[in-house]
């Protein structure tokens, strides 16, 4: 079966109106899920090229209120599923609640917040997020064990986020071909699909790690493209056509 493509990049890069060229840049690319990360100033489990991204986004004027508006205006044009990734501080001081209705007036399918514990999940967020019909997403990583992987399983909807490695986006590829945990993963008899995050940098990597997972999601090799290029639309729609070819 073919392997799903989801492409992360921040909202509010390289200018703040660029938003919405990309989402459809992404969607017209052959891209399967886009995945867009909030800004936030202190953004700990990324890599400099990430980091880096927040800071312009910041700087350009980016906020949630700003990106909920951009993705309104979008909505009819978009139909792959938008996942909204972010730091819960900034999601909580705009209103928990109040976000996920905003996410489903804005056509935001799902949610990834990796600072947020699955007891505070189950405790207090769940009911709300199926409110809105909000999908939410858990990270599992190679230190995960199979137990712990088993129950973030059976909260995730959408699909189960498998971190390659445990440190930060933007990590070397030669990493993220970790056979045991791979291995681990596919015979675990998991109820959501499971895509592959971090360090993916090319169709070689892609490939590699999505050998047995349902799919991969790549951030920094796309963020460089949107950051080092005065003209990246050609850049950013070569690179994904030539992971998914
Ligand atoms: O950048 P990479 O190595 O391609 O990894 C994807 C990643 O960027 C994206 O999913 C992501 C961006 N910020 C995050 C913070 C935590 C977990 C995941 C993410």
């Amino acid at each position: 079966m073919k392997k799903k493509l989801n492409i992360y990049f921040t909202a509010g890069i390289p200018r703040l109106n660029d938003t919405q060229d990309i989402l459809k840049l992404i969607q017209n690319s052959g891209a399967d899920f886009i995945e867009i990360g909030m800004p936030y100033s202190d953004p700990v489990a990324d890599g400099p090229v990430i980091q880096k991204a927040h800071e312009i986004a910041l700087k350009n004027g980016m906020t949630i209120a700003a990106l909920f508006h951009q993705l309104k205006e979008v909505k009819s044009e978009m139909n792959i599923p938008i996942i909204l990734m972010g730091y819960i501080n900034p999601v909580l001081s705009f209103g928990f609640e109040n976000f996920c209705r905003e996410c489903k007036d804005s056509g935001v399918s799902g949610l990834i917040i990796p600072d947020l514990p699955a007891v505070e999940f189950e405790k207090n967020y769940r009911t709300i997020l199926e409110k809105y019909q909000q999908n939410f997403i858990f990270l599992v990583t190679p230190e995960t064990s199979d137990e712990r992987i088993k129950y973030l399983d059976s909260l995730s909807s959408g699909f189960l986020y498998a971190v390659s490695s445990s440190s930060t986006t933007g990590n070397d590829a030669k990493e993220i071909n970790n056979e045991e945990y791979l291995n681990r993963l596919a015979n675990l008899g998991l109820k959501n699909p499971v895509m592959i995050g971090f360090g993916i940098k090319n169709k070689s990597d892609f490939d590699k790690v999505t050998e047995k997972a349902d799919g991969g999601i790549i951030g920094t090799a796309f963020v460089n493209i949107l950051l080092n290029n005065e003209n990246w639309e050609a850049k950013a729609e070569g690179f994904i056509r030539s992971i998914i070819n």
